[in-house]
């Protein structure tokens, strides 16, 4: 019902998400670009959902810790959809273990990384080396040893990690 979202480009996952939860559900809504958010505005209005977004045009990191400083948001949010900066991904991690609710869920995307996850270093094709293809390897391996969440692992896309807070 209250949910998270973290690159939201022209919104295609989060009109789905905005189409699953109720009626009276929220969704907070973080993009550095509002122009990307504004060429879909017109599908997720046309689906009668725009009603449940709070967009805000920002770094989600410091919305992130923004929202921290009210307690109130701590253990509150039931969802949340990361799908932006790999580089910020074990940050929005760390801000999401302290906002989701115990039994909330994270889910990442893009963590096969084009599959290269799981080759050997002098394989990896050139356009998938970088500091994105590095932070998606730390964060498979720091979800992996977090005993604050059970994970499940999809192959489907790019990959996604779904994570359930547990305590
Ligand atoms: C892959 S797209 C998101 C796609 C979207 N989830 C969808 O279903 O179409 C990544 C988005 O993350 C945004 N982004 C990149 N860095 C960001 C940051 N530091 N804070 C917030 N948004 C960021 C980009 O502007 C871009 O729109």
């Amino acid at each position: 019902k209250k949910t998270i979202e973290i690159g939201v480009f022209t919104g295609y996952s989060l009109l789905l998400t905005a189409l699953t939860i109720p009626e009276d559900g929220q969704i907070t809504a973080i993009d550095v670009n509002r122009e990307t958010y504004e060429i879909g505005l017109p599908i997720i209005k046309k689906a009668g959902v725009d009603h449940k977004i709070n967009f805000i045009e920002s770094e989600a990191l410091s919305v992130l810790d923004q929202l921290l400083k009210d307690s109130e948001n701590e253990g509150s949010f039931d969802y949340a959809f990361v799908d932006a900066d790999k580089d910020n991904y074990c940050n929005y991690h760390e801000r999401l273990m302290k906002l989701l609710k115990v039994g909330g869920i994270a889910v990442y995307d893009n963590t096969l990384w084009g599959g290269t996850v799981a080759v050997p270093e002098e394989q990896v094709p050139d356009h998938f080396r970088g500091s994105s293809r590095q932070a998606i390897l730390d964060l498979n391996r720091s979800l992996a040893d977090d005993p604050r969440v059970q994970l499940s692992h999809v192959a489907l896309g790019d990959g996604i990690t779904i994570c359930r807070r547990i305590f």
